[in-house]
């Protein structure tokens, strides 16, 4: 379902300075795969993230997702497919403060403009299955970091994306939050989603629901 064909990708700081993230990868995923990217800084997993996500373009090859040539999608391409496809889940969890849990859980939809039942309905269905509804009016400053894990895995998955992907998803968490992150990706794994994670924490390491860890150095895979 994803596929990445002889991908290059690097960064231009200035003429002189040309960083290459990631040199000729090939990379296949199926659906409902679950995908652990594994490898010391800089070596090159967000990257591949932001091109599954088509967050960017590759310097050379190609991103295929479900038959569509993502990497050559124009940009109000780029973001329908975003929100259709993908769900992400970030290390700092991103959600706005200021905000109420349902207000986060909706925001992904906003630019669908769903009606108010077609939402209603999504918003509930995610907050039972991350077991958040009993706070859907607290605002996000006021939970616990367990809740606000689970409120940033509901907004991940309001679409029901066929695609997750977790960027250090337990980056800034404690062993407990982290154990708990990674029996929700098991919960996630066996709904059918196809999973990509790029993290250097152990946790991740041996897991019996991993189906690969795959180990990136200096933008190869080794
Ligand atoms: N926007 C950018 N401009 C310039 N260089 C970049 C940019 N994004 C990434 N890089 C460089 O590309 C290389 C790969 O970075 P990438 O973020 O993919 O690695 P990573 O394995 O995800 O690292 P981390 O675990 O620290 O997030 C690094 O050398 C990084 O400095």
């Amino acid at each position: 379902m994803i596929e990445l064909i002889n991908i290059t990708k690097t960064y231009e700081i200035n003429k002189n300075n040309v960083v290459t993230a990631l040199k000729d990868i090939n990379l296949k995923v199926e659906e409902g795969e679950l995908i652990v990217l594994k490898g010391a800084s800089g070596s090159g997993k967000s990257s591949i993230l932001s091109l599954i996500a088509a967050l960017s373009k590759p310097t050379s090859g190609e991103v295929i997702v479900d038959a569509k040539h993502i990497s050559k999608l124009p940009d109000n391409f780029a973001s329908e497919y975003r929100r259709d496809n993908i769900g992400f889940i970030f290390q700092k969890y991103n959600l706005i403060t200021t905000l109420s849990v349902k207000e986060n859980i909706l925001l992904p939809l906003v630019p669908l403009n769903p009606d108010a039942d077609e939402a209603n309905e999504k918003l509930q269905r995610v907050m039972d299955m991350f077991k958040i509804e009993h706070k859907e009016d607290a605002f996000i400053k006021n939970l616990s970091g367990g809740e606000q894990q689970r409120v940033a895995i509901a907004r991940a998955n309001v679409n029901n994306p066929k695609i997750i992907i977790a960027d250090e998803p337990t980056a800034n968490l404690d062993e407990k939050l982290s154990l708990h992150f990674i029996e929700i990706l098991r919960e996630l794994k066996a709904l059918g989603k196809t999973i990509v994670v790029a993290t250097h924490d152990p946790l991740f390491f041996g897991l019996d629901f991993v189906d690969r860890e795959i180990e990136m150095h200096n933008g190869v895979l080794v």
